[in-house]
């Protein structure tokens, strides 16, 4: 297949969180092996993460822009990780300003891109790719059950703001959430303001991009692709997921070269038995209160279950580094059958390892594919942006996962989380029969022939299509 796309060269954009670039780095990872030509664009202090992405493809190039100052930002972040999904306004309108340098960089290239693929946090770019006059391909972080209901609140803001209940008659099953489930973005946007009238029109400018590529595959949400397509009158929808297992050894680069932790918890998960463990992590940007670190940190205990639970280091006040809180001595306490990991952990490899039972988890996107993949059992525990619908899907849609808490300021009561807790690292429950039902699903859709698979090759074959319509 290679050698007929050489020279089809894309423009590739992430959006700085981790949540959204690993998936966008792993779809990069395909594109190249598919033999397109490609240039990714970052700012500086997020070159790093390329790293093992351009040690396995080094005809890959990189355009790195320095990162525009915005008012609200302090001036040191480049990422979402640094300040959390408060961060994600300002990074966004800040990275508007890159319009102007990209267009000069396109227009002194002797080869510009025929596309540019980027992600949905940056819609402004749909304008961009409109002047440079090739088409724009939105890549989705999040699913597709999100993007429908996202869309209708984008669309309807001005009347969905002020409802308690939101109801989507439209979209499969007309689903109803309390506004509190649907994103922050709701009771924050301000029509005065610019930055949200910025924010928004992306969003908006998404639904006309050219195509569409969603990190998901048919067994999970094919109601709502469908649905995308029928509504958006859309061809260009491709479903590419889990693209965490198209990676191949890339996966083990999502490891902190720096630390040896993986090592460590490798080989205690190697003594423990068969699906006991817990895994907790949520995610790359939630960071948890002291008081609901202590109800976790009880809850835990008083469960009896083996665990790792991965507690991340944060930027303070004053832009020094801490580790969210733990209670003293009880590290000490639970030694025997529970690990603390500091830092940032080897999570794909740890869900895979066949002591891990259960994913204590917040629903973001990527660690629901990669929990489902690794056919562990979910305990949801939504906290914001599209958590809540997420856990709608694996909850009550699919009964793949049990809800064991709810909110990104809950504070879980910690008998209750206990209990839950047993309940799901119970070896007969039915949702855990299911997830492994759908984990074969999914790697049905990855294997050569399977849905993901082929709309891999489909979007590979249409962006070197545009090369020989440039070319013509
Ligand atoms: O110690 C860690 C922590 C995270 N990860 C990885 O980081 C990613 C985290 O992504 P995700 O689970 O999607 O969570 P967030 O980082 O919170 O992602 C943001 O972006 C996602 C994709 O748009 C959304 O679904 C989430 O709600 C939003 O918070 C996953 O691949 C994890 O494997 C690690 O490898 N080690």
């Amino acid at each position: 297949m290679s050698s007929s796309n050489q020279g089809a060269h894309i423009l590739i954009f992430p959006y700085p969180a981790q949540g959204h670039m690993l998936p966008m780095l792993d779809l990069t990872h395909q594109l190249a092996i598919r033999g397109l030509t490609i240039t990714i664009l970052v700012t500086p202090k997020n070159l790093q993460t390329l790293d093992p992405l351009l040690s396995s493809h080094p005809s890959i190039q990189t355009l790195v822009l320095p990162f525009p100052h915005h008012s609200s930002l302090p001036s040191s972040v480049e990422n979402v990780r640094d300040v959390g999904n408060i961060g994600n306004v300002p990074i966004t309108i800040a990275l508007g300003k890159l319009h102007d340098p990209i267009l000069q960089w396109f227009k002194s290239h002797p080869t510009p891109p025929v596309a540019l693929l980027s992600d949905y946090f940056l819609g402004w770019t749909n304008q961009l790719a409109r002047q440079l006059g090739i088409p724009r391909i939105t890549f989705f972080s999040s699913g597709a059950f999100f993007t429908c209901v996202l869309n209708n609140i984008w669309s309807n803001m001005e009347t969905v703001r002020t409802l308690s209940v939101v109801i989507f008659p439209d979209l499969p099953r007309s689903p109803t959430f309390p506004i509190d489930h649907l994103t922050s973005w709701c009771r924050q946007y301000l029509q005065s303001d610019p930055d949200w009238v910025f924010f928004r029109h992306g969003f908006i400018a998404n639904m006309s991009s050219w195509g569409w590529v969603f990190n998901v595959f048919d067994g999970l949400e094919k109601e709502y692709l469908d649905h995308l397509r029928k509504t958006m009158g859309h061809i260009h929808v491709w479903q590419v997921g889990p693209l965490h297992l198209l990676g191949g050894e890339r996966t083990l680069d999502r490891v902190n070269p720096e630390s040896d932790l993986s090592e460590d918890v490798m080989k205690w998960l190697d003594g423990c038995p068969d699906g006991s463990v817990l895994y907790v992590c949520f995610g790359s940007q939630k960071l948890l209160k002291r008081d609901q670190m202590e109800a976790l940190a009880y809850g835990l205990e008083q469960s009896n279950f083996r665990f790792i639970w991965v507690v991340k280091l944060a930027m303070d006040q004053h832009g020094g580094y801490a580790y969210e809180f733990t209670p003293d001595g009880f590290e000490d306490r639970v030694s025997a059958r529970g690990i603390i990991l500091k830092g940032w952990a080897p999570q794909v490899m740890i869900l895979n390892h066949r002591a891990v039972g259960g994913f204590l988890s917040h629903c973001g996107w990527n660690s629901v594919l990669e929990g489902v993949t690794a056919g562990v059992m979910i305990l949801a525990w939504p906290m914001e942006g599209d958590q809540f619908v997420t856990a709608r899907l694996l909850v009550e849609n699919m009964g793949v996962a049990i809800c064991v808490c709810e909110g990104a300021n809950t504070v879980p009561n910690s008998v209750k989380l206990a209990r839950a807790i047993a309940l799901a690292m119970s070896k007969d429950i039915p949702q855990r029969l299911r997830v492994e039902e759908l984990r074969g699903k999914a790697m049905e859709a990855i294997r050569a022939g399977g849905s993901s698979s082929k709309d891999l090759d489909g979007l590979v074959r249409e962006l070197a299509q545009l090369q020989v319509k440039q070319c013509e």
